[in-house]
Order: structure tokens, then sequence, then C-alpha cells
């Protein structure tokens, strides 16, 4: 089946596996890149992994609603948990034969704090079209730790993500065969949020900022390591969109209120995408794109002109070689002892069920 135009997937294929962690229901940008995919090329096969089979359902029958021949599977899969990130790569593993494109779209913001005197400061500054882009300086969240004994923010945003690469690399990382891994990473991302002795963020107050700062480190060493292998990472930012994430910050009715503002904000302010659907524009894109013409180095940004025309733009990271690679040591560290934790603790429940 010639599953599309572009050459970098060669020119027939049997089906291509995209592979989306995380979908919200009738919303989000997990969703809209689905919709975009389809339309870009309806042979594609997808696999929605989502935490919430019901939500993920409504996700499935509204993309067959506008693509009725549409291939579209679903996968229990929540990212923040170990158990579930091996109980998902070991399904995938028995259903797929290889995967072309791995969307690392969850996230989370928990428990978000706007500081709204920084806000006002910011609003009156230079640094204002900054601010209205990053966010920087205005927003905090009170992270907790999960039933791993992780901070789930780093869980969720980062280490689930790399434990999922890690298992399915028989799949991605095959000779004859380019495999590609994007992340939803964000402006937010800042280096000053992250620090190496606390990768986790225990002792912070930044977890989401610090959480996307590790995964623009971590796509670099990606690259590096496994480039050889045929595997290529990616990192997006889909710009301000409105979505549960956004919302989950003021109470809705503010939104409601200053919804106006952000759309004439968004005449002047190009990372305004506002929408899912023009938030998934750098992520599409990149679906376009032959992997070796990509920087490693760059973040494609989902950018949204004051006419309301999409594009994508790259922007350099601010990120080094020499501290990717020691993130990916503690990654490779941790991942360890995880998985240590987790076969002592079933073999504790296997000897306590006898
Ligand atoms: N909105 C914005 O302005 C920006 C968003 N981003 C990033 O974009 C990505 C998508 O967010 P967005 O669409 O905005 O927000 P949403 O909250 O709409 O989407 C986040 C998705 O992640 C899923 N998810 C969260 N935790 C888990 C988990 N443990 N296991 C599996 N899935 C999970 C959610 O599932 P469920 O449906 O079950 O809740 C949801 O579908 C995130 O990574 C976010 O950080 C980056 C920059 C800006
Ligand atoms: C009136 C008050 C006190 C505040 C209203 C505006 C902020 C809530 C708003 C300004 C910049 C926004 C922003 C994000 C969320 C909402 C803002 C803080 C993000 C953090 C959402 C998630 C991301 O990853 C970023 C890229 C966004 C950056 C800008």
């Amino acid at each position: 089946i010639p599953i599309n135009n572009n050459t970098f997937l060669g020119e027939v294929c049997l089906h291509a596996c995209v592979y989306l962690p995380s979908v919200t229901l009738c919303s989000g940008i997990g969703l809209a890149l689905c919709e975009r995919l389809l339309t870009e090329e309806s042979q594609l096969r997808l696999c929605l992994a989502c935490r919430n089979l019901q939500r993920a359902e409504a996700a499935r029958a509204s993309l067959l609603t506008s693509h009725a021949d549409a291939s579209v599977d679903l996968l229990h899969l929540d990212v923040g948990s170990v158990q579930s990130v091996l109980a998902a790569a070991q399904e995938v593993k028995a259903r797929y034969g290889r995967i072309d494109f791995l969307y690392l779209n969850a996230g989370i913001m928990p428990n978000p704090q706007v500081n709204v005197k920084a806000f006002f400061k910011g609003l009156f500054s230079w640094n204002v079209i900054n601010m209205f882009a990053t966010a920087e300086g205005l927003l905090t969240q009170q992270d907790l730790v999960n039933s791993d004994g992780l901070q789930e923010v780093f869980a969720t945003n980062l280490f689930g993500h790399f434990l999922l690469i890690r298992e399915l690399e028989p799949l991605l990382c095959k000779t004859d065969h380019v495999s590609r891994v994007v992340w939803t990473s964000s402006s937010n991302a800042r280096r000053s949020a992250f620090s190496m002795e606390d990768m986790e963020h225990r002792n912070g107050t930044e977890p989401y900022s610090s959480s996307k700062y590790a995964s623009d480190l971590l796509s670099l060493a990606l690259n590096r390591h496994k480039n050889s292998q045929g595997l290529f990472s990616s990192v997006i930012c889909p710009g301000l969109v409105m979505t549960n994430l956004t919302y989950g910050i003021l109470p809705s009715g503010f939104w409601t209120l200053i919804m106006p503002i952000m759309w004439l904000i968004r005449i002047f302010t190009n990372t305004f995408t506002l929408t899912p659907y023009n938030g998934a524009e750098a992520l599409h894109w990149l679906f376009l794109q032959k992997p070796e013409s990509l920087d490693p180095r760059a973040k494609y940004h989902s950018l949204t002109s004051g006419l309301g025309t999409n594009y994508t733009q790259p922007r350099q990271m601010d990120i080094d070689e020499g501290t990717s690679e020691v993130l990916y040591s503690k990654l490779l560290e941790l991942e360890k002892v995880v998985r240590r934790t987790l076969s002592e603790s079933n073999a504790d429940k296997e000897s306590d069920g006898q």
C-alpha cells in the first residue's frame, strides 16, 4: 500500500504504524494531530495509547466519523506507571512488526499556580512578549510522589516515555528501517529550572519546566546514541493552545472573560496558536520531513501569524552534549533501579500469595 508521497518511508510500505501516547476526548493536541495525519494519509495505521479507555474510545469514534475507513487501534497506557508502560510495550511488540512514528504527547501540569504579581509586572515590561510565549516566572506547580516512588511530573512527562522507548527498541531500532520519536516539549522548558542533582525536581516548584527541559536534553542524547540504528528524535513546542492543560491553570469563568483578549494578543504574538489544530502544526510538519534534514539541536515551534497562517519554525535549544549525556546515563541507572524494585515487589507478592 503506498502510504504517502514522501520517499523517507520508502515508496511502498505494508502499513505505517503511528503510535500516539495520548489523546484527549474530542480535544487536545494529540487528537488534533490524529485528525491531521489521517487527512494527510488515510492509509495510516494509528494506535492511540491512553490511560482512560473510555475517552480513548470516544476519540476513536470521533476520528472514524471524519475518516470512516481509518485503521485506529487502542491501547491502555498510563505513561506515569512503570508497570503499565512495561505491559503496554509487551502488547505493542505482540501486535506490530514495526513503528514508524512514536509521538510522545502525554503531559501533565498538576496544581498550577499563577504568580499574579509577576504577571502584572511583566505586562508593563519589555519582556512582555517572552512572558506570553514562555510563561517564564509566572507558573509554579505542586508535584506528588507516585506509587513507583517517582515524582509524578517527571514520571509522566519524561521517564515513562524514556522507558517506553527502551522497551520498544526492538521495533524502533531496525537497521533496515527508519523510525521517529517526537517529543511534545514546550517553550516553558528552562535550563535554570533543571538540576542534574535533582532531575526529578523533588525540591523545586517548577517540575513542568524541568521535565520539558529534560526532554530536550534526552532527545539530543537519543539522536547521538540511536541515529546509527535508524532511530531519529525531534522536539516540538505547540505554542499556547487552549486545552484541558491550559484551562486547568485558571478558573473557567476567568478564561471566558479573557478569551477575547487572548485572540487580540494573537494578532501580535505568533506563539498564540490557541487551537489544537494550529498547535499540532509542527507535529504534522515533522511527519512530512526526511529525518536526516532535521536539526537535533532545534526545537520545532508551531506558530500562527496574525492573519491565521500556520507555519513551523526551528529555534536552537539551550542544550549541550555533555549535559545530555549525563542525563542519559542517569536515566539508564534509574531504569535499572525501577526494574529491580518492580521485580522484587512482584516476587514479594507471589510469595505472599503462596
Ligand atoms: N496546551 C499548551 O499550551 C501546551 C501544551 N504542551 C504539551 O502538549 C502536550 C499535550 O497537552 P495538551 O493537549 O495541551 O493537554 P491535554 O491535557 O489536553 O492533553 C494531555 C494528554 O496527556 C494525557 N496524559 C496525561 N497523563 C497521562 C498518563 N499518565 N498516561 C497517559 N496519558 C496521559 C492526557 O490523558 P487524559 O485524556 O486521560 O487526561 C491527555 O490526553 C503535553 O505534553 C503538554 O505539556 C506544550 C506546550 C504548550
Ligand atoms: C491574568 C493572569 C494573572 C494571567 C493570565 C495569563 C496566563 C495564565 C498565561 C500567560 C502565558 C500563558 C502560557 C501558558 C499557560 C497560560 C499562561 C501562563 C503555558 C505555560 C501553557 C503550557 C506551556 O507549556 C507553555 C508553552 C505556555 C506558555 C504561555
